[in-house]
């Protein structure tokens, strides 16, 4: 099981889902079911903020459904993040989520031989057993850079300054907050993908990877 932790926009998932490709393992992008939590609060007319509504919403995912839940393209505006960072802080909510993140890693779906898992707390709180962990990091302004070209592919009209802005308060929030702060477990390995694109990011992570487990490409 490989464990992959960052901040937003590192790249985690990009290199998340192309490391479960080459491995033959599942993946699970866990920021997904934060942003569940985050848009049925607001669907319903709540605040992410408010503690009570977000545990309601966490306890209300059944692992039957989630995995349609988390194919909501909805999920991927920036204001579901921010909402998804906000009842992420929530104790009860991290609490709601954590068996069907354990499970999925323990028992990946779809026959696969093992499962990639990445988010904030993977290698410290949701896997700490994980046979690799990764954390994968870059500059803010690199970060903020990747997602104003993303939101701008998506014919989304945004400004520079103001994803930097998000991004700063997202990641004020995820590493300073009292539960399962964003941080790399003492064992991780460290990965800067300020200047390395994801085709380079992906061999850095392959290497860690087959040192420390001998696991090697699914093709291979
Ligand atoms: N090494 C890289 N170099 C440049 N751009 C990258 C790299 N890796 C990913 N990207 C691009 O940066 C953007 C953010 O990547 P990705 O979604 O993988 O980040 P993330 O850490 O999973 O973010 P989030 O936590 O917000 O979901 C995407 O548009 C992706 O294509
Ligand atoms: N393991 C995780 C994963 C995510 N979060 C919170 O969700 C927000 C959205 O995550 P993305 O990866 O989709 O950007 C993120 O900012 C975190 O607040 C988390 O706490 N733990």
């Amino acid at each position: 099981m490989v464990a992959i932790d960052g901040p937003a926009a590192s790249g985690k998932g990009t290199l998340a889902r192309r490391l479960a490709d080459r491995l033959g393992f599942a993946h699970l992008d866990t920021g997904s079911l934060y942003r569940a939590v985050g848009l049925a609060v607001i669907r319903g007319g709540g605040d992410p903020g408010d503690a009570a509504a977000a545990t309601a919403a966490a306890r209300a995912l059944h692992p039957e459904t989630t995995p349609r839940v988390l194919a909501d393209p909805a999920l991927r505006g920036d204001e579901i993040a921010a909402a998804a960072s906000k009842v992420a802080v929530v104790p009860a909510v991290r609490e709601a989520l954590l068996a069907f993140q354990r499970d999925f890693a323990s028992n990946p779906p779809g026959g696969a031989r093992g499962a990639v898992l990445d988010g904030r707390d993977i290698g410290t709180i949701v896997c700490p057993g994980a046979d690799a962990k990764l954390f994968v990091t870059a500059s803010v302004e690199a970060r903020a850079e990747r997602r104003l070209k993303e939101l701008r592919d998506r014919g989304i009209t945004v400004i520079y300054a103001a994803v930097l802005e998000d991004m700063r308060e997202r990641d004020a929030r995820d590493s300073q907050r009292a539960v399962a702060p964003l941080k790399p477990a003492a064992d991780a390995f460290l990965l800067d993908t300020s200047s390395l694109n994801a085709d380079q990011a992906l061999d850095a992570a392959i290497s860690f990877i087959s040192s420390k487990t001998g696991l090697s490409d699914h093709c291979a």
